[in-house]
């Protein structure tokens, strides 16, 4: 597979529809046009062709055909629209034509996306925005990948690393000029300067990990003793049956997850098992479950019902009381909030809480760090700078605090994918659609 092939592929969902999108990247672009709709059209204007075979000259479909020649310099960067009819015969037979051209192969995932930042059109930040926007499902998710596709991220991490190349710059000046081997003291002062700057705003930036969760949704575990109405709670937030409520304790055995929009933002509430000792093997594998979601969730709802002690509520980073049943008699000890999931009573002013804490634990979308790459390549810039200012102020051997400020901005280039990236860029673009 090399990546000067020019490579087909649909890109437009796969199933029976009206228009069915079919992309053509690569160098022999054009002569596909010109075998197949009758010669190259005006460049980027949509023309109607029969598109025909390219052996038997038999008629295919009547499709809007697109010309986008890349620069002159260049034909590599050659693409080519056809906008076909999507039934599925019609699809099977224009496939089939461009295959049978010899010149053109289908595409792998993510391959149409993979050329685009090879050839510098994207850079990584702005390819994982894509991923991103294709993979948003709500309104908070949608405007954060924008930002990234639009890039906010890349830039951020551009100036962080010219900041650091003109810091190595002026020590490796002090390097070449100064015979004593150290930093004269008002260019050190700069430096410093330089060095706290770009350090506080990468702090800043990793210290946000709402990104992270917004992108991959807050997870709420409802907890709570058998029969407390957790599955009845996750059917009303659900607003469908998805998991079996009955009088019964201990119906829940299997985590049951529902992913949900709440004002924008992802949520995925998690049922499980009620939490109690259990000699039937099955409930008590389903309680263990329970307690390892519940350690691991961003908030858990520890469900009190009225007619029973809960219990010690299991470990968890955020935990809100609330009480059951509210339509029945029964103290229920200091609770953040009262429900009856039955009768829909107290679900508006939980639902608003959750929004609440969602957007207090996610953001609106705004933060730079989107993902643990992100995170861990900016961790380790700010250790180097770290590392190279303490060599600084204790006037350490200069040429180890310029090859720690060059660690830095070479961390910071992962970012955008400026170095080092090699090993990640299969597994980012295979995550990517056919065809995109
Ligand atoms: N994007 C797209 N692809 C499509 C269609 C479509 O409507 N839109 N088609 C839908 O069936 C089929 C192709 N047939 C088409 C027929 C007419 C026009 C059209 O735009 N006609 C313009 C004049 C075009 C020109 O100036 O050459 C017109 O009639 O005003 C487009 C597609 C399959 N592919
Ligand atoms: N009156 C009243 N009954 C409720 C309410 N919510 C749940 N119940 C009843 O309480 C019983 C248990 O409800 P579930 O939702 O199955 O409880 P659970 O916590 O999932 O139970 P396990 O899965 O066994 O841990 C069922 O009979 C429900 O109909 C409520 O708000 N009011
Ligand atoms: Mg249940």
């Amino acid at each position: 597979m090399r990546s000067d092939d020019t490579i087909f592929a649909i890109a437009s969902g796969h199933g029976r529809a009206a228009v069915c999108l079919i992309r053509i990247s690569g160098p022999e672009s054009g002569r596909v046009l010109e075998r197949m709709a009758g010669g190259l059209p005006a460049p980027r204007r949509a023309v109607v062709r029969i598109l025909k075979d390219p052996s038997s000259g038999e008629p295919l479909d009547q499709a809007l055909v697109l010309w986008m020649p890349g620069p002159e310099s260049f034909t590599g960067e050659d693409q080519a629209e056809l906008h076909i009819h999507g039934g599925l015969a019609t699809r099977a037979a224009v496939l089939r034509a461009l295959g049978s051209l010899g010149h053109c192969r289908p595409a792998q995932a993510g391959e149409f996306t993979r050329r685009a930042f090879l050839h510098g059109r994207m850079d990584l930040a702005q390819v994982e925005g894509l991923a991103d926007i294709i993979d948003a499902e709500t309104e908070a998710q949608r405007r954060q990948a924008m930002r990234q596709l639009g890039g906010r991220l890349g830039n951020a991490a551009e100036g962080w690393r010219d900041t650091v190349l003109q810091v190595l710059a002026l020590l490796e000046a002090s390097l070449d000029f100064s015979d004593e081997g150290d930093v004269p003291e008002d260019l050190e002062a700069d430096i410093l300067r330089m060095i706290d700057g770009v350090r506080d705003e990468i702090g800043r930036a990793v210290a946000d990990r709402g990104g992270e969760r917004l992108r991959e949704g807050l997870t709420v575990v409802l907890a709570g003793p058998p029969n407390a109405g957790k599955s009845t709670l996750l059917n009303a937030l659900a607003r469908r049956d998805v998991a079996i409520v009955s009088p019964v304790a201990g119906t829940t055995r299997d985590v049951i997850e529902v992913h949900c929009d709440l004002g924008g933002l992802p949520v995925i509430i998690v049922d499980t098992a009620g939490l109690r000792e259990s000699l039937d093997l099955i409930e008590q594998e389903g309680v263990t479950r329970a307690r390892a979601r519940a350690q691991d969730a961003d908030l858990v709802l520890w469900l009190v019902p009225p007619d029973d002690q809960p219990g010690e509520p299991p470990q968890a980073r955020h935990l809100l009381r609330v009480g059951t049943k509210a339509d029945l008699p029964g103290s229920r000890q200091d609770c953040d909030l009262m429900i009856a999931a039955a009768t829909g009573e107290g679900l508006p002013g939980l639902i608003a809480r959750l929004e609440q804490e969602a957007g207090a634990l996610m953001g609106q979308g705004d933060a730079l760090v989107t993902r643990e790459r992100h995170r861990r390549a900016l961790e380790r810039a700010q250790d180097s700078l770290v590392r190279a200012r303490a060599l600084l102020v204790d006037g350490g051997p200069l040429e180890l605090a310029a090859e720690e400020v060059r660690l830095a901005a070479r961390s910071i280039g992962e970012i955008t994918g400026r170095v080092d990236v090699e090993d990640m860029l299969d597994r980012l673009f295979s995550s990517f659609c056919i065809g995109k």
